[in-house]
Parts: C-alpha cells; structure tokens; sequence
C-alpha cells in the first residue's frame, strides 16, 4: 500500500516536473508568431471548464498618478464591514487621523457575499514586487488588489447593479467613519509654493447636535427636514438642472446660538465644515481657488459677513488711494514706503460682493457639489439684497432670545431636568424680558460639583430679574435721554425763532430807520432839484426857502 502511494507520488512529481520542463521550453521551442494564438486557445479552453468570471479592483490606477483609486477604497469599506464576521484572518489598522482600530481581511483572505441570491466571491491580494529597490511610493513594491469572482450567467447583474451597490455603499460607510474635519483658510501670505494647500485643518469634534439645540421644536424640526431633504435630493438636483448646493442665512444677535447650530448641521449630516475668514483673502480670484479646493460633503461658513466685507469702505479707500496715486506722482518713491503699502494692501481684502456672488452662484460653485453655504450675521438689514436673496441663501433663520421651549431644552442639557417648581417663574420672565440662550446656558451651568437644580435655577431667576430690571433702567435712561434730547430741540428751535425773529424786528426798524432817513434825504433832493430847477429857471441866488421869495422876486411880486 504504501509502496503504491510512493509510486503514484513519484509519478506525480515526474509529471509535474515534466510539465514544467515543457513550460520551460515553451518560449525556446515555440516561435514566437505562435505564442500568440496558442495562449488565446488556452485562455478559451479555461473559461470554457473554468464558468467563473474574475474582476480586479487594484488600489492605484497607471493613469492616476499616486492617487488612491476610490473604487479600491469604497470596496475596502464595504468589505471591512461585511468580512470581519467571516474572515478568519484579519488585519488589524489604525486609521491615520483616527484613533480607533479597523479591522479589514488579510492578505490572500477571500469572503463570500451574497447579492440577489447570488454568491460572489471576494479575495484581497498583493502582488510583491521582485524588484530589490527601496521606493518612497507603496505602490512600486506592492500592488494590492481586490479580485472578485462569480459565475458567469450573471455577469451583467454583478457589473451593473452589485458594484454599484458595493460602491455606493461604501462610499457611504467612508462618510459615517471617516474623521471629519474643520478647515480654515491660509493666510495669502503664508502659502508657499511646498504648500500647495489653501486650507489647514484640524478634527472637527464639536459636540452640538441638534437635540442640544436650544430653540422652537416646530422650528428646529423644519430646518432638520430641510437639510435631510437636500442631502438626499442628488437625483432631483440633477432633474431641475441645479447645482447641488444650498445657502442658508443665520442671523440673530450675539449667543443666539448660530454657530452652534453649523455645528449641529455638520454633525446630522457628516459633513467637513470649512470656515472661510474673508478678510484674510487677497481678491476674487483667490476665493475661487479656495471654493474648487473644497470637498463634497461640506458645509463652507462665513461668519459676521457684515463684517466681513465692507464694500462701503473699499469703495472709499479706493477713492483715497486714487487721491494718494496723484500725490506720490510728484514725490520721490521710497522703497521702504512702498513696502509698507503693500503690506497695508494686502491687510485689506480686495474681495468684492461680485466676487462673493460668483463664489456662490458661479460656475465653479457646481465642482464637487453636495455643499452648504452658510452665513451668519448679526445685523440682517444691513446686508446686500443681492446677497441674501433666495437661490442664493435660500433658507432665512432667525435666532432669537431665549423663549420658554427652547429653555426648557436648555435646562435639560444642563441639570437633566425635565420640570421644577420653578420652570413657571422662569417662563414668566422671559416673556418678560430678553435673555440669550448663551446667557441663560451660563446661568444653568452648575458652579460647583454637587450644585443641585434648584439654586442654578434660583441665580437664572435672579440674572432675569436683574436683566429685567437693568432693561427698565434702560428703558428710562433712553426715555429720559429722548425727552432731553427733545427738550433741547424744542429750546434750540425757540432760540432759533427768536433770533429769526428779532432779525426781522432789527431788519424792521432799520428800514424804518432807513426810510425816514430816506425821506429827510428826498426832502433835502426835492430842495435841491428845486433849487437846481430854480438855478435852472436862471435864479441866481442861493437856493433857501427864501428863494422862494426870491422867485416870486423874480415874478416881480414883492410882499
Ligand atoms: N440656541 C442655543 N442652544 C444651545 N446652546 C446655545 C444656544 N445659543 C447659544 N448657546 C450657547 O452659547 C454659546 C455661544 O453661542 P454661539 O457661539 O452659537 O452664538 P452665536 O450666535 O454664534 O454668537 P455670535 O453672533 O457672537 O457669533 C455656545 O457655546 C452655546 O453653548
Ligand atoms: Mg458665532
């Protein structure tokens, strides 16, 4: 028995070391025209025992450079959630800005899955290379691979819908995972040319949710309503031929809570969120450049937009600068001088409310898509109608003072209360008086460890009772100030007539004054015109009342 075993394994060993003789030789004794030919003819007669279809996924594409290929990443996604119950060797990562262990199949592992009743098969690979060469880049040395098998008769279900599937699904398991982050942009200046990249970031690990928020539950409900709809409307985007983007505005006064609730939307939704500081960029072109290095998934923020661009005062400075050019025309130019112009430059943003529209609206806006724009502001009415209109901040939200609801929520985040004895004295002043929602958090906040419910509700009923008496005060003060204010019109418009007045009396009596005076110097004319008349008429004597006499001397009557 065991010398028949030997025999056949000897056998076998000579078989396939003749096969591989042959193999061997293959490339000596086969011209090469027929290489070609016979290895297709292999190639068929395989597929025709083999029924199986092979498709490989490799994680970097010759084409794309040393980007990794996102169909890999998607199936390494989806295959990490599904094979870590099957796989019986695993690979154990710490994903680079996480700190938590994935576990994904290990080399030349393979799982199975299931599609439509379908079963496929699914291997992870890695092709070493044999070159003995030390490279910077993973993809020289070793070429993974995923490879996917399935039968044949259902090629076109597998190609068209199951990848889809997978990648889809992938794609949204990398969203839900992934470390998300905040970016800021970079000072124009501080770029260089090493550092390509426009936006710094850090993780973004804010903990508002929308639960936290503070504000009317109808109201919260209607904006939740609304980001889901838009995150989930890809499709109808497309249909109505817009790009998927949408704005909303934020305003309301300090500690209302709306960068809170940028907070809360980019965790309901899973988005990066970018803070764009528009002072900080140099001109129109340069937001462009910031908006295309933006990701999909993202919430882009402009914070104090009021503030932020001050088109007013550019215009003016403008003004200046063009009064300051004809100046320096004729004075001789001062390179330190004009170092420090520049620098004063580009302190101020060269950024325009045009500029700002194409950011919003234009064309690149479409790159990537799947973006929220979000403003906040303070003062609402002193923004440009162009800017807020809708398609370009579609969604108006208004935060205000605290009301009694979104207290209450406010209160159970911070004493985990629900009701108290006191909730309803809380309710009347804040009706009473207006408080925010930062000043009412402040207040709840428990000042010591073993605070209880009742004394932080005591001192917000206290800082209510203060604000409500400070805004009284303040009420007076200004009503106070106004009847001054009025008083001193009223005195100044009295003064004023009086003035007016007694102008028109000096104005009066000088004319009187002038008339009479007038009259005494007619009188005196006529006197003289008659005497002039009278020398005239050949009297030749001094002309007095006399003449008179005089002329009746010249008639020839004597008295
Ligand atoms: N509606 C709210 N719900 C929950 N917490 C809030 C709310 N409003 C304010 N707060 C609290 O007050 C703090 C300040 O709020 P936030 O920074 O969101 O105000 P803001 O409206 O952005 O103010 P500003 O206009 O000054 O930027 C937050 O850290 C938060 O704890
Ligand atoms: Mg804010």
């Amino acid at each position: 028995m065991i010398t028949s075993m030997l025999e056949i394994m000897t056998q076998v060993g000579s078989a396939i070391a003749g096969l591989m003789v042959a193999y061997a030789m293959f490339p000596n004794y086969f011209p090469y025209e027929f290489r070609g030919p016979i290895m297709r003819y292999a190639q068929k007669l395989v597929s025709f025992l083999y029924p199986y279809v092979r498709i490989t996924f490799p994680e970097y594409q010759e084409d794309h450079g040393f980007e990794r290929s996102k169909a890999f990443d998607a199936i390494q996604r989806y295959l990490n959630k599904n094979s870590t119950k099957q796989a019986k060797r695993l690979q154990a990562n710490v994903v680079r800005d996480r700190e938590a262990i994935v576990l994904s199949m290990a080399d030349h592992e393979e799982v199975a899955d299931e599609y439509q009743g379908i079963k496929l098969w699914w291997s992870a690979n890695q092709n070493i290379s044999k070159r003995q060469t030390i490279s910077f880049f993973p993809r020289e040395d070793e070429k993974k691979y995923f490879k996917l098998t399935f039968h044949r008769r259902h090629r076109d279900i597998i190609t068209v819908e199951y990848l889809k599937h997978v990648l889809d699904e992938g794609k949204a398991i990398s969203v839900q995972e992934r470390q998300r982050k905040l970016y800021t942009n970079n000072k124009s200046k501080s770029m260089h040319w090493y550092r390509r990249s426009m936006w710094s970031h850090v993780a973004f690990e804010h903990p508002a949710t929308f639960d936290t928020l503070a504000m009317d539950r109808d109201k919260k409900q209607e904006i939740v309503n609304d980001l889901i709809n838009f995150s989930t409307s890809k499709d109808y985007y497309a249909k109505i031929g817009k790009a998927w983007k949408r704005g909303y505005l934020l305003f309301g006064p300090p500690g209302t809570g709306k960068s809170t609730m940028i907070a809360a939307m980019a965790n309901l939704l899973k988005y990066d969120v970018y803070d764009l500081e528009l002072t900080t960029v140099k001109d129109n072109t340069e937001l462009r450049k910031l908006l295309i290095d933006t990701s999909s998934k993202s919430i882009i923020v402009i914070e104090d937009i009021d503030c932020s661009l001050d088109l007013t005062g550019q215009r003016e400075k403008k003004k200046d600068k063009e009064e300051d050019d004809d100046k320096k025309k004729d004075e001789k130019k001062d390179p330190v001088k004009e170092k420090m112009k520049k620098m004063e430059e580009n302190k101020n943003s060269q950024v325009t409310l045009s500029g700002l529209l194409n950011f919003i609206d234009g064309l690149w806006s479409a790159c990537g898509s799947e973006r929220i724009i979000v403003f906040t502001t303070n003062y609402v009415e002193k923004l440009d109608p162009a800017l807020i209109r809708r398609g370009r901040m579609d969604k108006h939200i208004e935060l205000s003072y605290c009301s009694f609801e979104a207290f209450k929520v406010l209160a159970k985040n911070y004493l985990d209360v629900y009701s108290h004895d006191l909730f309803a004295e809380v309710g009347r002043l804040l009706e009473e008086t207006s408080m925010t929602p930062a000043d009412v958090a402040e207040n709840l906040m428990p000042k010591s460890s073993g605070e209880d419910a009742k004394t932080s509700l005591m001192r917000l009923i206290k800082a209510l009772e203060e604000a409500k008496e400070e805004a009284r005060r303040k009420a007076e003060e200004e009503e106070k100030q106004k009847a001054e204010k009025l008083a001193k019109e009223e005195e100044e418009e009295r003064k004023k007539l009086e003035k007016e007045k007694e102008k028109e009396n000096g104005l009066q009596s000088s004319e009187n004054g002038n008339q009479s005076l007038s009259n005494g110097a007619k009188e005196n004319g006529e006197a003289t015109n008659v005497e002039n008349t009278e020398n005239a008429n050949g009297a030749k004597e001094s002309g007095e009342p006399i003449k008179v006499n005089d002329t009746e001397d010249a008639n020839g009557v004597k008295t």
